[in-house]
């Protein structure tokens, strides 16, 4: 069996029907990348630019093609010197990087209710490398770390503090995201990091975070990923009462899968949670989805440029945020209140800077580079040991 001795990082970023991947070299530069997708549908296995088509029933057979494109790579089991996993939800004691124990598994395994839809296979990623290579060193980064910051006001929900309630607050998540891009801001800017600045994570999942002086104050998403804003296949905010009353009608599994899984872009759409084929799909029922997406961000926005009293910047990330024209577009018109002014060509070919010379608040397109942040945070953690 493999063991460790290369020197190479393997990054894991398992999601709830995809696993990311990156291996890097020890400079950080990134060697090789890809994505297993659609893992228990129409799966396909991306290396590189190469896509094949493979039936993954799992997880666990999405990583084992994983590991073998990886090998036909040169990059085997014993090339690498460690593994990193983006873990979404660390609840309140991990929030920093760490080596992964028992422990620290078992900490991991008690926050899976809390996210089901990411920590489960975080923790299947980390068990089959864990038998597959078990002298190799695995690492885990959180997506709650970066909220750590946020003072209690904006992480209790006003409900009574019992045993009944314990663990219930709010988390905020994507905070390997923000991380990073609160890093690679000022080199893409070439000024100093702005004071208030409100980051857009737009993707499948997608939040809001107001960081201010470089720390996340508050953020739309709350004791899990489902919500703030209204998400690919998630509601985002919904009133607790209505989801009370869905798991009287429907029971409660019927009521997490209709949340998580059949509601947000592909609930108002009728079929479709991807951004890019709402916006080529002018029915009146994409349209009101794409909509109700710019609609209820411009709310939440308005919520943490209140949190920050005002605003400097704002930076968008994520597969919407760096690439749909129109969401941007129809996000910053709802910002000119606030002298926001954008450069429609900017916009049209994603530059990195979008604000007009006229602008009051400046405005960036910021690559979302978490599998490097996990990596960076498991080169400090070695280099610490
Ligand atoms: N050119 C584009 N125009 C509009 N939307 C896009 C474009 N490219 C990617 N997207 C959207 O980005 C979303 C996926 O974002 P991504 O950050 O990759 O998601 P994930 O949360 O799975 O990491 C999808 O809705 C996809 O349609
Ligand atoms: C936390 C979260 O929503 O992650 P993703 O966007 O990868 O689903
Ligand atoms: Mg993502």
């Amino acid at each position: 069996m493999a063991g460790p001795g290369g020197d190479h990082i393997l990054v894991l970023n398992a999601g709830s029907s995809s696993i990311k991947f990156a291996v890097f070299d020890p400079n950080l530069a990134e060697k090789l990348s890809g994505i297993a997708a659609e893992i228990g549908g129409a799966s396909f296995l991306r290396i590189g630019d190469h896509d094949t088509q493979s039936p993954f029933i799992d997880h666990r057979s999405a990583l084992q093609a994983i590991l073998a494109g990886l090998e036909t790579h040169g990059f085997t089991l014993a090339s690498l010197r460690a593994a990193a996993h983006r873990v979404v939800h660390g609840g309140h004691k991990l929030t920093q990087p760490v080596r992964i124990t028992p422990d620290v598994r078992a900490e991991i395994a008690a926050c899976s209710p809390l996210a089901p839809l990411h920590n489960p296979h975080n923790l299947a990623a980390i068990d089959t490398l864990a038998e597959l290579a078990p002298d190799l060193p695995q690492f885990a980064s959180f997506d709650t770390s970066f909220h750590a910051t946020n003072p209690e006001v904006a992480t209790r929900y006003a409900i009574p503090k019992m045993m009944e309630t314990k663990g219930i607050r709010r988390y905020g998540f994507h905070g390997l995201s923000y991380a990073s891009l609160t890093r690679l801001l000022p080199e893409i800017s070439g000024e100093p990091l702005p004071s208030r600045l409100l980051a857009f994570h737009l993707g499948n999942g997608a939040s809001l975070c107001a960081i201010k002086n470089g720390k996340s104050i508050a953020t739309t998403m709350g004791y899990s990923p489902l919500d703030g804003l209204t998400m690919g296949t998630r509601s985002g905010g919904i009133d607790a009462n209505a989801v009370l009353r869905l798991v009287e009608d429907h029971g409660l599994e019927r009521t997490k899968a209709i949340l998580n899984h059949e509601s947000g872009l592909l609930g108002l759409s009728g079929g479709k949670s991807d951004m890019r084929k709402l916006m080529l799909d002018h029915s009146a029922d994409s349209d009101f989805a794409v909509e109700h997406f710019c609609y209820w961000t411009l709310r939440h926005a308005g919520s943490l440029i209140a949190a920050m009293e005002g605003l400097d910047a704002i930076a968008f990330t994520g597969g919407i945020g760096e690439n749909a024209v129109g969401v941007r577009a129809r996000i910053l018109r709802g910002l000119e209140w606030l002298g926001g002014r954008m450069d429609p060509d900017a916009n049209h070919r994603n530059a990195p800077r979008l604000h007009a010379d006229t602008s009051k608040v400046t405005v960036w397109i910021v690559p979302a580079r978490e599998e490097e942040m996990i990596a960076r945070d498991a080169l400090s953690l070695m280099a610490a040991a």
